[in-house]
């Protein structure tokens, strides 16, 4: 298995459409690295540059230390899981798994191996003499899976895999790739997805691109916990983070923010003398705010417009005259919260601040 490396990686279409530029990533052997990023991006080209099937305009891409931007797919030892599953409909399971081995003239014994590990894995060994037509869309794509485990690649690619499966079978072949990762321990793998959860669970480090680059690359709880900007503190996590100007008032260990709609926000974010006057946009993620007993000092006050009770939590939507609307979620049901004023804290761990865009972590 291997390690890649992409240097100052750019893509440029017809020789004027930039659509990536400054990608500078060092994949480690058994990573399990996901890209996420807004409609456009450019996750599926720099899957696809890897896997040889788009050209590269510009950087290198090193697997194992060699440079292979001209080395053909087929040669790059990648293999590729598309969403759609590309299955020969006329070949059963098992064919449509060693396909590939029998065009690369491998041994009937080696063929044999390969597809019984493979369907061991997968647990598709009941399903190999069947048709495509005759398993459910989950099986295709452990199918799919399969074939590319057949070939011992030093890479495997997943683009959007899960996304045409409905949303129970979604959860169920998540954790069956999950638990294929941890089966293969020193397998690299790259997977493309929309999916918040699938990126947060399966993630070795999740690369958020975003305007042609790279916006932030690290943990899943690295990105939940300390995103570099208000883009990726916006993009991870859902619903999103609430953003709230204020002025910084005091600078310290703790600062303190006074909030332009006329609470104050405490931050464990550490400031300087120079940082007072400060405008800061304040960040708190639905999920931590607590609603504040009465007198107590709050950096939210509104009203509340709608509620939606998902059982475990509800999520409060509050009335925003120009911006998105102010979302808090609290634990447990709180429908007689509708058309009332709360008032909302946030413990200091949990209030970030940005400035231009650009957390003051990371200035
Ligand atoms: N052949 C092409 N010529 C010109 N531009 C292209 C070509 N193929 C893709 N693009 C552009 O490159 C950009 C990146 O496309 P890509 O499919 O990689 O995005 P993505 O992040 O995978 O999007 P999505 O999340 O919607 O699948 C898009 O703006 C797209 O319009």
């Amino acid at each position: 298995m291997a390690d890649l490396k992409l240097t100052d990686v750019e893509k440029t279409y017809g020789g004027t459409v930039q659509v990536l530029r400054d990608i500078n990533l060092d994949i480690k052997k058994g990573e399990l690295i996901v890209f996420v990023g807004p409609s456009g991006c450019g996750k599926s080209t720099l899957l696809r540059m890897i896997a040889g099937l788009e050209k590269i305009t510009g950087g290198t891409l090193e697997i194992d230390g060699q440079r292979v931007n001209d080395v053909p797919p087929a040669q790059r030892g990648i293999a590729m899981v598309f969403q759609s599953y590309a299955l020969y409909p006329h070949m059963t399971v098992r064919d449509n798994m060693t396909f590939a081995l029998k065009i690369a003239k491998k041994s009937q014994d080696e063929i044999d191996r390969a597809v019984e590990k493979a369907a061991k894995i997968l647990q598709l060994e009941p399903y190999l003499d069947r048709l495509p037509k005759a398993l459910s869309g989950g099986q295709r794509q452990r199918v799919a899976i399969g074939r590319s485990i057949v070939r011992d690649p030093k890479v495997y690619l997943f683009d959007e895999p899960l996304s045409n499966l409905d949303a129970a079978l979604r959860v169920a072949t998540r954790i069956e790739i999950a638990q294929l990762k941890e089966s293969m321990p020193d397998s690299t793998m790259i997977y493309v997805t929309h999916d918040q959860v699938e990126a947060m669970t399966l993630a070795t480090r999740i690369v958020v691109l975003a305007n042609k680059g790279i916006a932030q690359v690290g943990t899943p709880l690295e990105l939940y916990e300390r995103p570099n900007g208000e883009f990726v503190a916006q993009f991870i996590g859902s619903p999103a983070m609430n953003l709230l100007p204020g002025e910084v008032v005091e600078t310290g260990e703790t600062t303190v923010v006074k909030m332009a709609g006329g609470g104050t926000a405490r931050s464990s974010v550490p400031t300087t003398d120079g940082d007072k006057g400060l405008k800061v946009n304040v960040g708190v993620r639905p999920e931590d705010f607590l609603e504040t007993e009465e007198g107590a000092e709050y950096i939210y006050e509104g009203k509340v417009n709608i509620t939606e009770a998902l059982g475990e939590v509800t999520l409060l939507y509050f009335q925003a005259e120009k911006s998105d609307p102010v979302i808090g979620k609290l634990p447990g049901i709180h429908a007689d919260l509708r058309g009332k004023t709360v008032k909302l804290g946030a413990v200091p761990e949990k209030v970030h601040l940005f400035s231009d865009g650009v957390s003051l972590l990371y200035r």
